[in-house]
């Protein structure tokens, strides 16, 4: 399984080129950082890696991915369910059996630091605590490919490095994670890195369109 990225491109109608020729390949067991100025279209990026935007330049090459996850960069879950039940469901879809689930759900929230959280309710969780469930519930569903924009970008900085520290854990054998972010400390804890490098300002942009 792996995601070729393929000279990548991409300008919205009227707007700048965000990026150009972005080529690289993908493979599970590796964490990717995807970073650049704001604007410099990381999260139009994962789009493009999701499948739900076409890059105006270049291809993206799916080998062998069927399953792809998201985890936003706010948190949602919900209110009255406890962390456990969150990532209890992951499980449950993959057909386990309950008791199975449950057992599976909480190795999986002591990965992520939340063992004492299991029995919290969604809605009593900290933001850090709501985003390393959210890494946690994602990589529980097995996707053959988990995008993850901004994780940090609502959290104060001792609550981020709880999550950048759980993204050393996002590492999955059979999965590949990519994480968008402007957070050096995000990139820091991933194992490979792709950056968008500086945005083109819109006026120089305009112009190497027009020539
Ligand atoms: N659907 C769209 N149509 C037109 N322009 C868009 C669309 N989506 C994003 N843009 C523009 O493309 C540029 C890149 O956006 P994007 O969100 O991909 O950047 P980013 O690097 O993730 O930024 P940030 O770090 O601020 O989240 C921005 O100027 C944005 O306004």
């Amino acid at each position: 399984m792996r995601v070729e990225l393929d000279g990548l491109g991409h300008r919205f109608p009227g707007g700048p080129a965000l990026f150009d020729d972005v080529s690289d390949v993908l493979h599970p067991g590796e964490v990717y950082s995807l970073t650049g100025p704001s604007g410099s279209g990381k999260s139009t990026l994962l789009a493009i890696l999701a499948g739900w935007i076409r890059p105006t330049s270049g291809e993206v090459r799916r080998i062998g991915v069927e399953a792809i996850g998201w985890v936003f960069q706010n948190p949602f879950g919900v209110p009255g369910r406890t962390a456990v039940d969150h990532v209890a469901l992951a499980f449950l879809a993959r057909g386990d059996h309950p008791r199975e689930a449950d057992a599976s759900a909480r190795r999986q929230l002591e990965r992520f630091g939340l063992a004492e959280s299991a029995a919290t309710p969604f809605r009593s969780l900290s933001g850090g605590e709501a985003q390393r469930l959210m890494l946690a519930r994602g990589l529980a569903a097995d996707p053959d490919l988990l995008l993850v924009d901004e994780p940090t970008a609502q959290l104060d900085a001792r609550t981020a490095l709880d999550v950048n520290e759980a993204l050393l854990a996002a590492s999955s054998p059979t999965t590949i994670v990519v994480v968008a972010t402007h957070d050096s400390r995000t990139r820091d804890a991933c194992t490979r890195h792709i950056d968008l490098g500086v945005a083109v300002p819109p006026a120089d942009a305009r112009r190497g369109a027009d020539a």
